[in-house]
């Protein structure tokens, strides 16, 4: 899977934005009635295919599967450090070695000698499946960087020996810390560049503060130098090779395994409602993550409302069941709660696992006229919908508080920008939620919740 991504690896960032885009709206924006008309029994519509098969079609999972990657400033050996570790690797066996070449290998990427497309390798330790991204560092690429680091679990922060941290070191430690990556291991690099021990300890302390600065654990965090061309280039075994074999086993050390769709707390976006004479209300929907047992107590949240109830039913595909899971489309009939309390883009919840919010802070970027996007330009208090899971909503975009100058500011195409979202009404969401913002049938925007700052 990660070589054919490998190939095409402009379609990640197409398919993070249509992820975002269109998973929640290409079924939303069929009225019910079609939808209705393309199944028989509200529960139809779907064949049971579990999670753990849609999963093992995928890759292996006889080594716990991590996705990191490398991410800073622009020239400070990103691109090389990913084919060091891939070299490395390949010695023992757990990887297909992939050149520089071939993880930059763009017309424009070779030409420039920078990365621009994030690109993806895989390989293996003893204890772990990785998945690789490749981040490009150059400030013009930063959406790459931020489409590559949305996918990670955690991220390996380059920074050259010989010019310390940079503005694409600062900026990436802040978007990494964004889009919810938790562990970062520091790789300093070129140090067969870099003679005097002092400049190094200080790079590494400069690290340190920068980190827990950004809410990562600077005094924690492990920190290998080296120099990932001798490894590369198989010479200086002692920075070179070693320190990548260092580098690999501090990732297996430090960067968590996240927990799986399974392990989370249950959460199903409401897709339809109805009322099923003789038995109540059903919801549909398709299981995001969780497990969820007949008999459960749930939470409903959106549009208003904290409802408590009871799971008293589960179907799918005409059968009764015992218990759903992520990835599961199914109907789910709520104890005691009428028709009209319910609607398309309220969620139901483990209790208390998520709160419903109408107002947050958000990373958002703004899609170029070629990516679908805005021709012009917009200023604050701009009004588009905002798609999140099965819901949409108008919202207002505001600079955050302080921003200066922010009546006059202008939003371009293309800007990454932070802002605060107020929602005409409240929907369940948390830091990490991703979304997308749409005016009339164009996808203007995308984004990630990065700070909660009222809820309903
Ligand atoms: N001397 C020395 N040069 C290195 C080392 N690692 C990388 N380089 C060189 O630094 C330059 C940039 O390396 P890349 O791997 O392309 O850097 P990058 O971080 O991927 O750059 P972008 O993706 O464009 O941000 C190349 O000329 C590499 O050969 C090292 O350990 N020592
Ligand atoms: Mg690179």
């Amino acid at each position: 899977m990660f070589r054919s991504q490998l190939a095409s690896v402009n379609a990640v960032a197409r398919r993070f934005q249509s992820s975002l885009a269109f998973a929640s709206c290409s079924r939303r924006s069929l009225p019910s009635s079609q939808i209705a008309s393309t199944s028989q029994t509200p529960f139809s519509w779907v064949s049971r295919r579990t999670y753990a098969e849609e999963a093992s079609q995928k890759f292996s999972r006889a080594k716990p599967h991590v996705n990191i990657g490398t991410i800073g400033h622009v020239d400070h050996g990103k691109t090389t450090l990913t084919a060091a570790i891939t070299k490395v690797l390949a010695e023992k066996g757990g990887a297909k070695f992939t050149d520089y070449a071939q993880i930059d290998r763009a017309p424009e990427e070779r030409a420039r000698g920078i990365t621009i497309n994030s690109a993806h390798v895989e390989y293996q330790t003893d204890s772990r499946h990785y998945g690789h991204i490749d981040c490009p560092g150059h400030a013009d690429y930063i959406k790459n960087m931020i489409t590559g680091a949305a996918q990670m679990d955690g991220a390996i922060i380059v920074v050259s020996a010989t010019d310390g941290q940079m503005p694409q070191t600062r900026e990436h430690l802040l978007l990494a810390r964004q889009v919810g990556i938790k562990k970062l291991v520091v790789f300093i690099n070129k140090i067969d560049q870099v003679d005097d021990k002092e400049m190094l300890e200080l790079v590494e302390m400069e690290m340190r503060d920068l980190l827990s600065t950004y809410n990562f654990e600077g005094d924690h965090t492990p920190i290998i130098m080296g120099s990932a061309l001798a490894a590369l280039e198989g010479r200086d075994a002692e920075i070179g090779a070693e320190k990548i074999s260092e580098l690999v086993q501090a990732c297996d050390d430090w960067i968590e395994i996240p927990p799986r769709d399974l392990e989370k707390p249950f959460l199903l976006p409401i897709e339809d409602v109805f009322s099923i004479s003789g038995r109540g209300t059903v919801c549909t929907g398709r299981v995001e993550r969780g497990i969820i047992n007949k008999g459960d107590e749930v939470e409903i949240l959106g549009l208003g409302e904290k409802i408590k109830t009871i799971v008293t039913g589960i179907e799918m595909f005409h059968k009764e069941l015992d218990r759903g899971e992520a990835g599961d489309n199914m109907g789910c009939l709520v104890r005691g709660i009428k028709r009209e309390q319910l609607h398309r883009g309220m969620v139901i919840i483990k209790p208390g696992s998520m709160q419903s919010v109408k107002k947050f802070q958000a990373q958002i970027y703004v899609l170029t006229k070629d990516e679908g996007g805005r021709y012009t330009p917009f200023v604050q208090n701009y009004r588009p919908q905002l798609f999140l899971r099965t819901s949409d909503i108008t919202v207002a975009l505001k600079f955050p508080e302080g921003t200066p100058d922010a009546e006059e500011k202008m939003i371009m195409p293309g800007d990454n920008v932070e802002m605060v979202l107020e929602l005409v009404h409240d929907v369940a969401a948390e830091v990490g939620s991703r979304f997308t913002l749409r005016e009339g049938n164009k996808t203007i925007g995308t984004g990630i919740v990065t700070k909660i700052l009222e809820t309903a």
